[in-house]
């Protein structure tokens, strides 16, 4: 007897746990008759279900689904075997009217047949899950068109250094270049000498910063020639995952080809910005440039180093030989300009016979041995107008801020004062600021506005 209470009392305690299971399982779950009359149905099955009950009460679980799902009674009634799968997470969209949250919801079902009485249905609401599935797919179509359709989109992945992380065909068909430039870093899409390797950290700081940055101007393709491009650099936005890997991927650079566009607003751009007589920058271009790479030495300190030049007695050449052989002369300093300093330095007209050069992370010495070299080079030049060959030389004034306070206007009227000492010491020379100059020599100022 004791034994037969023991074995019934086991029996109602795993009944009881079943039960208990049923209604704690993270899932609907709902035990019916084999025509669809419901013999338990669990909370989160009740809460799923009744909205879709035409009377408002859950007694037939195919009644239920009715309006969604019109044949699982036939199906069910069809069904060949004793037990088994009649369906497996059979999805069931639910009417607009039906839906609970204001977007389409989905149901999944499944229904097993227990024996020839008895079925089980289990029931989940997979909208959310529907949803991120459509959501990757559909990022997944994009970045797969992006990558292998649209042909003036290049996409890759840097690593926090800048260096190249991986190679794609979006990648060739914009620049060219095959897979041997993962590992250099992304200013191998720059122009020789327009990308320091200051500036190549900036844009990535930036990034950090403020969550992206662009830039645009013309980019490399692997065979030489030049695009105008549009490059934007965002972190991305798992890449704490992979710690302080060096070697692991930390933005995604995109580039643009926009030569089209570009093509048009350059003219017009080039009208705003360059010198009419040299087609070098103007003081428009001079400046802005100057102030941008203030900015980037504010945030990361850097030197930045300012030549003027002037070219010396040029009033004695107009009036020799005339106005117009004046501006030859001005175009020949100008080319010599050109062919001497780097793409990445700022070589401007700023009015008359003066000309600036902004060079960035360009310290004292760098600055003086550029100078001097344009110096030399322009004493052996020989400009020649209607027969006749003119000489000319060009005095420069040097300015280096280190760090140090000040601001474009600091560092002209610095360079201003060393190019009038030099001016004082005989012309066709290369001087640079001291503090001295200012406070011992005190030379007057060359009239000059900023901006
Ligand atoms: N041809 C030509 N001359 C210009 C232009 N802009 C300014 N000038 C002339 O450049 C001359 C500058 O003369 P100054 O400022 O006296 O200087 P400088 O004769 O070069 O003497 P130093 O600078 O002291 O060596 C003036 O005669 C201006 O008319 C220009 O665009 N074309």
């Amino acid at each position: 007897m004791i034994a037969a209470d023991d074995s019934v009392e086991s029996l109602r305690a795993e009944h009881e746990a079943l039960m208990q299971f049923l209604y704690l399982a993270p899932v609907g779950l709902v035990q019916a008759g084999i025509d669809g009359e419901i013999v338990m149905i669990n909370p989160i099955s009740a809460q799923l279900l009744l909205p879709l009950s035409p009377d408002g009460c859950l007694t037939n679980l195919f009644s239920a689904l009715e309006s969604v799902a019109p044949d699982l009674r036939l199906q069910c009634a069809q069904y060949p075997r004793d037990n088994g799968m009649v369906f497996e997470g059979l999805h069931i969209h639910l009417r607009a009217d039906d839906q609970v949250r204001g977007t389409p919801q989905i149901l999944s079902l499944t229904l097993l047949k227990l024996d020839h009485a008895r079925v089980m249905a289990v029931i989940s609401d997979v909208t959310a899950e529907m949803r991120r599935e459509r959501q990757l797919r559909q990022s997944d179509a994009w970045l797969n068109a992006i990558l292998t359709r649209i042909s003036d989109y290049a996409l890759a992945t840097i690593d926090k250094d800048g260096r190249l992380f991986d190679w794609n065909d979006s990648i060739a068909r914009v620049t060219g270049f095959d897979d041997h430039i993962v590992g250099s870093p992304y200013s191998v899409f720059y122009p020789k000498d327009t990308m320091t390797s200051e500036h190549l950290l900036d844009r990535l700081r930036e990034a950090d910063n403020n969550g992206w940055s662009m830039d645009e101007g013309l980019r490399l393709r692997a065979d030489g020639s030049q695009f105008w491009c549009n490059a934007l650099i965002a972190p991305l936005p798992d890449r704490e995952a992979f710690g302080d890997d060096a070697h692991a991927p930390a933005y995604c650079l995109i580039l643009r080809d926009i030569s089209d566009k570009r093509a048009a607003t350059e003219k017009r751009r080039q009208a705003a910005f360059s010198d009419h007589l040299t087609s070098l920058a103007n003081r428009r271009a001079f400046f802005e440039a100057a102030e941008l790479e203030l900015e980037r030495a504010a945030h990361t300190p850097r030197s930045l180093a300012l030549i003027v030049f002037d070219a010396d007695h040029f009033k004695g050449i107009n009036d020799r030989y005339g106005h117009p052989a004046g501006d030859r002369v001005l175009c020949d300093l100008a080319d010599a300009l050109r062919d001497t300093f780097r793409a990445v330095d700022t070589v401007a007209r700023l009015g008359g016979e003066e000309f600036g050069v902004l060079l960035p992370s360009t310290g004292i010495e760098q600055a003086v041995a550029s100078a001097d070299r344009l110096r030399a080079q322009v004493a052996t030049r020989l400009v020649a107008v209607d027969g006749v060959e003119i000489a000319y030389t060009v005095s420069a004034g040097i300015a280096v801020l280190n760090g140090d306070a000040g601001g474009i206007d600091v560092l002209i009227k610095r360079a201003d004062e060393a190019l009038y000492l030099a001016k004082a010491q005989g012309r066709n020379r290369v001087t640079s600021w001291t503090p001295k100059i200012t406070t011992h020599e005190n030379p007057p100022q060359r009239s000059r506005n900023a901006g």
